[in-house]
């Protein structure tokens, strides 16, 4: 028999990283959708370096994202967004974990996508739910009812993460077997890096 028919001797995660190159891997979606927790992971998975943009925004403003909101509303929050993503997605490979509402905003969005391969970590309205709801780091739930607010930024927001080039399903399985089905949406891939 010819190669065709012989198992791939490379592990997914060799695989995946093939496929990426020189590429950054950039998570989207809803705030609790696991882009920093499963970001993290695929980065030591694929063996590349992780940042979350989130964390950088507090680390150079030595402010929490809470506190930024707070203190200059959310306009200034984006501004601040956009320009440490396009630092952070100046070079690559690594894996770029975004703040929900990155790439809502016109600026980040356009830099995100020229900035690498996009997944959208999409999940329904009682997983995100189930998982905020435990912290009060973000401030744009701070309202009256919060599950109604998140509802509505699903409304607003899922035909925009749409144009993303991969989408995962989050859901309440283990954090591995998120990691696995993103390295198998990257391995499949045929969108080919330009050179
Ligand atoms: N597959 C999963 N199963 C269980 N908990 C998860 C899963 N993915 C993420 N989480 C948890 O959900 C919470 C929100 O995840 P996080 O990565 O902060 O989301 P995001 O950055 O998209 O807002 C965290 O406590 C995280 O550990
Ligand atoms: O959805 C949003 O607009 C936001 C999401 C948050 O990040 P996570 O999606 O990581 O929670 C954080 O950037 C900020 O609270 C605003
Ligand atoms: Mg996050």
């Amino acid at each position: 028999m010819n190669d065709v028919t012989e198992p791939d001797s490379a592990t997914l995660a060799e695989r995946a990283k093939l496929a990426l190159g020189k590429r950054n891997l950039i998570f989207i979606g809803l705030m609790g959708a696991g882009k920093s927790a499963i970001g993290r992971l695929t980065a030591q998975a694929l063996g590349i370096p992780f940042v979350d943009s989130d964390h950088e925004i507090e680390r150079v403003s030595r402010m929490t994202v809470s506190e930024l909101f707070a203190a200059y509303g959310e306009e200034e929050f984006r501004a601040l967004e956009a320009r440490v993503l396009k630092r952070l997605l100046r070079s690559g490979p690594r894996v770029v974990s975004t703040g929900g509402g990155a790439y809502i905003n016109e600026r980040s969005r356009r830099q995100i996508k020229k900035g690498g391969l996009t997944v959208w970590l999409n999940a329904d309205l009682d997983v995100l739910w189930e998982r905020v709801n435990k912290r009060d780091t973000r401030p744009l739930l701070k309202t009256e009812n919060p599950k109604q607010t998140l509802e509505n930024l699903m409304r607003a927001r899922y035909p925009i993460y749409a144009e993303a080039d991969l989408v995962v399903l989050s859901r309440d399985v283990k954090k591995e077997t998120m990691v696995e089905e993103v390295l198998a949406a990257i391995a499949d891939c045929k969108k080919v890096e330009m050179p």
